[in-house]
């Protein structure tokens, strides 16, 4: 590459040179001619001379000298040749007629000489010649070396003298031929001269021109290709004061500098500040640039990354599998990393690594191409999605896998258990007496409880076992590859450990538990089936405290679709599945409705509207029906409170099952809920049965005495099905009971029903305890409940269970409305 320097150089020089040859040319033809034409003025004028001398010669009739003088300038200095011609073209003075004339007019031989010899003249050419005889100088310059003058020479009157009467003025013509010798050398030593001149001049101004071209637009153009190459490393002002183009250039130079720097701090700016690394690296991988960010990531002091290869900054297998990927992309163009986003491993530089998420992209810097890449050190995302994948699959409290662990353990267990032909056994544990411990000593000391037990649990069993917290003082226990004889084994050191004292502060506790064992595939072959089965199994343990049994089909009083109900009914409640309906009761005195019982239904999707003799049984062995009590509490509430804002004042009665009894902090939830709903506790009433009582009479008083007191009304439910005395019912706080359907629909066939009628009324009476007759189903019962003095009815005869809109329109329009 030639540079613009002698690129102009050699231009101009060549302009220079051309220019040169042409005027060295002109020049030298213009003095040549010159030269030329001084030369032929002086062979005239020459010519001229000669011609006067000889005029001379020949006026004194000299005729022979005048040829001895013709004949002496031959080889004079410049003379080549000279003669005098005839008209006739032939040489004078060679005969001697003439002087013999001349004599004989002189009378003497005044003249003597022998004749010449003609000697060789050159013959002039003709056209000269001729103009010469015709008056005029002519010349003849067919040879480069000589020039010819033909001189014409006229007749004067002294002529006449010896030649006689001649009418032609003309005598003849002087032809003189002169050397050109001198004249050559002078043309060739101005030609040497001129073009020494010229090649001095060539020099001196390709000097000048350059050494101009240096100063006013090579330095400068200099000074801007090398701020150029400098853009980037450092800001280099160009001098603006040239006031050209140049000039120009330098102040758009200096203004998009200025913007390059500008954008390119921002940039930098933007860069050095993102917390993401940023890398930029060629195709062979080598690091072009690297922000902050990269050096902080990966441990390296500042400007050690760059020049290396980016694979530095990754663990084996990465660096291979990276170095294989850029060597395909470039080969076929394909990536699926290339505008994508990817998880890979970065490696410190001392030798630790993190995991990253990568966006790698590529930019082309005129023909070159890098690759972009912007990582972000996901150590914390990590960690705290470990952390919520652990809070979600695991309970809070114990630390120990949750339901959704449990069932894809379960799930995975099957699975293998079915591919290797092996067995496996789920353990359901319910925690004895923790209700106890729960409701006395307070929710920490509960808490405390399931902790050390669930670290004993961990203690007594493998690695390979999963214990889940299923919730409250409920556990499951997955053992892979276990049969019956090692689950019931496993299953009685699981009782072992729950029974051992619990220290707690300085309150030494007594626990236990009731374990139901299932077995795969004996007992089912999914994952809902076989914990519906422990959860029956366990049930059957507690109800006949066995502390573990194993799940038996032909004891179970659990249809399939009984088990089905059992999974559907955990999550009626939450689906808004459950609705009450309403049926009133009659005060036989006034004979006006005075109150409703309200009474709940499961709207199945599949099996339509359910009684609860269907599914109540099942909440009530599984625990569901402490949240199904309350839900119907809430919701008979707010029933409530919507009536009574349309004129109907109406008490209401809800059903309570033994759970509710035994729960010491159910009188502060019924509280809690009527104050939600803004329900008068006097307008409440709540039934209980006879069994719920007897379950654990102590706690079932505690339990209603604090209701009581809050103002609740209680009713005995199904009275006269139990065992329970009236002398019994003397120390409950209930106010009501209400004697079971079966004896009432059966009084008016049989005595006997009419009998216990009669006298649970009259006993009941005697206590200050009202009575409540259900299963009224005709007028004639009515009116013989109304004559026996039993205080309210309730059945079909008035109204059957309705929902609240038709209650509202059966209050509207029945007999017994308010
Ligand atoms: N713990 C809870 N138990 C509840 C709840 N809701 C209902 N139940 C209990 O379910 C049992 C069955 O109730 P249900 O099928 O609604 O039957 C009631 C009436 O329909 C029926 N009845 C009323 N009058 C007549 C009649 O004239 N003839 C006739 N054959 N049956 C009639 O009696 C049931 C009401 O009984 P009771 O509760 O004893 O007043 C039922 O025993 C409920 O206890 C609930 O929310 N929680």
């Amino acid at each position: 590459m030639k540079s613009l320097g002698i690129r102009l150089a050699l231009i101009l020089s060549s302009v220079l040179l051309v220019l040169v040859l042409l005027a060295g040319v002109l020049i030298e033809r213009q003095l040549t001619r010159a030269i030329h034409n001084e030369e032929v003025d002086q062979a005239k004028s020459h010519a001229q001379t000669l011609l006067a001398s000889l005029r001379i010669l020949m006026l004194n009739g000299q005729g022979a000298l005048a040829r001895e003088w013709l004949d002496s300038m031959h080889g004079a200095p410049g003379i080549i040749d000279i003669e005098v011609l005839r008209r006739n073209g032939r040489e004078a003075f060679t005969d001697l007629s003439t002087l013999k004339r001349v004599n004989d007019f002189l009378g003497e031989a005044v003249f003597e000489r022998q004749p010449t010899p003609p000697h060789h003249v050159d013959q002039p050419a003709l056209g000269a010649f001729n103009r010469a005889l015709q008056g005029e100088v002519a010349l003849d310059l067919r040879f480069d070396d000589e020039i010819t003058v033909l001189q014409p020479i006229e007749a004067s009157s002294e002529c006449l003298t010896c030649h006689g009467y001649d009418p032609n003025p003309l005598r003849g013509v002087l032809k003189l031929s002169l050397s050109r010798e001198k004249g050559l050398a002078r043309i060739q030593s101005m030609r040497v001269s001129l073009w020494a001149i010229a090649a001095l001049l060539v020099v001196i101004i390709g000097l000048t021109v350059l050494a101009v071209l240096r100063v006013s637009v090579l330095k400068p153009v200099n000074r801007l290709k090398d701020a150029i190459m400098r853009v980037g490393e450092r800001q280099v002002e160009l001098p603006t004061h040239w006031r050209d183009e140049l000039g120009q250039v330098a102040t758009v130079f200096n203004e998009m500098q200025h913007q390059l720097v500008a954008t390119e701090t921002r940039i930098r700016a933007v860069s050095e500040n993102a917390f993401d690394a940023i890398i930029t690296a060629d195709e062979q991988g080598v690091i072009d640039s690297a922000n902050h960010a990269v050096e902080k990531m990966f441990g390296y002091p500042p400007g050690e990354l760059i020049g290396r290869n980016v694979a530095m900054l990754m663990p084996e297998p990465y660096r291979d599998e990276h170095d294989r990927y850029i060597a395909k992309y470039l080969m076929t163009g394909k990536g699926r990393l290339i505008n994508n986003r990817a998880e890979v491993v970065g490696q410190r530089k001392d030798g630790t690594t993190f995991p990253l998420e990568v966006a790698l992209s590529e930019m082309f810097i005129g023909a070159r191409r890098y690759f972009v890449a912007v990582a972000r050190d996901i150590t914390e995302n990590k960690r705290q999605t470990a952390a919520l994948q652990h809070q979600a699959l695991h309970d809070a409290l114990t630390e120990l896998p949750n339901r959704s662990l449990l069932s894809d353990r379960i799930r995975q267990s099957i699975l293998l258990a079915q591919r290797e032909h092996h067995e496996l056994a789920l353990l359901v544990m319910d925690l004895d007496r923790f209700k106890d411990i729960n409701d006395t000593l307070g929710h920490q000391y509960g808490d405390l409880v399931l902790q050390q037990i669930a670290e004993r649990m961990r203690q007594a069993l493998r690695e390979s076992d999963t214990i889940a917290r299923l919730g409250g003082d409920e556990f499951a226990i997955l053992l892979p590859n276990t049969g019956l004889n090692q689950a019931r084994a496993i299953a009685e050191k699981l009782l072992r450990v729950t029974e051992e004292p619990i220290l707690i502060g300085d309150q030494m506790l007594h626990a236990g538990a009731s374990i139901g064992i299932t077995l795969y595939p004996q007992h089912g072959e999914d994952e809902v089936t076989l914990l519906q089965r422990a959860d029956v199994a366990m049930y059957m343990a507690k109800r006949q405290h066995l502390g573990a049994a194993v799940y038996d089909p032909s004891s179970d009083q659990h249809s399939l679709r009984n088990l089905a109900l059992l999974g559907e009914l955990r999550g009626a409640i939450e689906r808004d599945q459950l609705i009450l309906h309403f049926q009133p009761k009659v005060d036989l005195r006034s004979g006006k409705v005075y109150g409703v019982e309200s009474l709940v239904r499961w709207q199945h999707p599949e099996h339509g509207l359910m009684y609860p003799d269907e599914f109540v049984p099942l909440a009530e062995q599984t625990g569901l029906i402490a949240p199904l009590s309350l839900w119907a509490l809430k919701t008979s509430l707010r029933t409530c409170a919507r009536y009574r804002s349309g004129d109907m004042d109406l008490d209401v009665a809800v059903n309570l099952s033994v759970r509710n009894l035994q729960d010491l902090r159910f009188p502060d939830k019924v509280a809690q809920l009527l104050d939600e709903n803004c329900g008068e506790p006097g307008r409440l009433r709540l039934e209980i049965t006879e069994t719920a009582i007897m379950a654990d009479p102590a706690r079932a008083l505690d339990v209603l005495k604090r209701l009581s007191v809050m103002g609740v009304k209680l009713s005995i439910d199904d009275f006269g099905t139990g065992y329970s005395s009236l002398a019994h019912l003397k120390q409950m706080p209930v106010d009501e009971l209400k004697i079971d359907k079966q004896f009432v629909m059966g009084m008016l066939e049989d005595e006997s029903d009419a009998v216990i009628v009669r006298s649970i009324i009259d006993l009941a009476h005697n206590i200050g305890i009202k009575v409540v007759a259900e299963g009224v189903e005709s007028q004639l019962l009515y009116q013989r409940l109304k004559e026996m003095g039993c205080d309210a009815v309730q059945g079909y005869y008035m109204c059957p269970p309705v929902a609240v809109d038709d209650l509202i329109e059966w209050v509207k329009c029945s007999p017994w409305r308010i």
